[in-house]
């Protein structure tokens, strides 16, 4: 239960529930929803073996209490929430989409590594939940895939290869990255091709020579990166580099916080970052 006395409470505010709230992305979320007008944090979820269970999520975050303990039960809080904001992992999203649907409220989805079985379960959670999910949520990654699409459109596919790099902390659990993909799927569009069948995820040993029109990925670990990617254009004689760096987790944490207001009152369906930021 809140200790903010309801008559303080805007109304109109979108009360949001942070899954995954003692994670890196949680914590940022929480911080970023503090200082955001028309939204507020009403719940945080950790896994029934969490360390962090009662804890208060403003406290854990940094950001003083905000009277929000943090709970291993999800039903109670979706149910009085508007939205849920979830950076957790592919197999706990999945889950958190069915509750969302249940709820009929809005479900941003910033989790990576997702399968296509786990997609296509997101999917028909859309039917009932207004999903927005994307591998990244920062307005400069979104610009770039739209000029990447630009570039590989422009760039013959004969005289220019496509290769995709990212480096991320050494935590990172899944490669390539949500938004290398997410890069390589604009790549794709731009050239007038499935990304499925066309990439290279990886290249060990005697590869052969590159195959003409193939999107190649290579991915980095270590330290603390928060999120590096470069699509490396390449002919012969030149090579165009197109990059992003993320030097905050709170660009995420405020692109999905925007995507969580710009669904709220939309139809149920799977919306993309581009479509919240008018990109599409
Ligand atoms: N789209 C985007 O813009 C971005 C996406 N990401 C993605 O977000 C995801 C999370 O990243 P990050 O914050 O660094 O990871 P963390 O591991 O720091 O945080 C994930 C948190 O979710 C918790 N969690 C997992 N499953 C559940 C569950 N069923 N119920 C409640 N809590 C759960 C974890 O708990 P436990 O440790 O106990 O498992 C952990 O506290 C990754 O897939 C990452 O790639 C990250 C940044 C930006
Ligand atoms: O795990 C991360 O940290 C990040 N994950 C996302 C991805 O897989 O691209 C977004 C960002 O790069 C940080």
């Amino acid at each position: 239960m809140s200790d903010t006395p309801a008559t303080d409470i805007p109304a109109t505010d979108m009360g949001l529930v942070v899954v995954g709230a003692a994670g890196r992305m949680g914590q940022t979320l929480i911080r970023a929803i503090h200082t955001i007008p028309g939204a507020r944090v009403i719940g945080a979820v950790e896994r029934a073996d969490s360390p962090h269970l009662g804890k208060d999520a403003g406290e854990l975050a940094g950001t003083g209490r905000i009277g929000v303990p943090i709970s291993a039960d999800p039903l109670p809080v979706f149910a009085r929430a508007d939205g849920v904001l979830d950076f957790t992992t592919p197999a706990s999203t999945v889950e958190f989409a069915g509750y969302a649907a249940q709820a009929r409220i809005v479900h941003v989805i910033g989790t990576t590594g997702c399968s296509a079985e786990d997609n296509a379960r997101i999917e028909a959670a859309a039917r009932h939940a207004t999903i927005v999910k994307s591998g990244n949520m920062s307005l400069g990654v979104n610009l770039l895939a739209v000029l990447v699409e630009q570039a590989a459109r422009a760039l013959d596919a004969d005289d220019f290869d496509i290769e995709i790099l990212e480096m991320h902390h050494k935590h990172k659990v899944d490669a390539p990255s949500g938004t290398a993909l997410l890069l390589g799927e604009a790549a794709a569009a731009g050239r007038g091709i499935a990304l499925a069948g066309n990439d290279v995820r990886v290249r060990d040993g005697h590869t052969g020579v590159r195959k003409v029109g193939s999107i190649g990925f290579a991915s980095l670990r270590g330290g603390s990166v928060v999120g590096d990617h470069s699509v490396i254009v390449a002919g012969t004689g030149e090579r165009i580099t197109l990059s992003h760096h993320a030097e905050d987790r709170a660009i995420f944490a405020r692109g999905a916080v925007k995507a969580a207001l710009w669904a709220r009152g939309r139809k149920p369906g799977l919306y993309s970052m581009r479509d919240v930021l008018g990109l599409s």
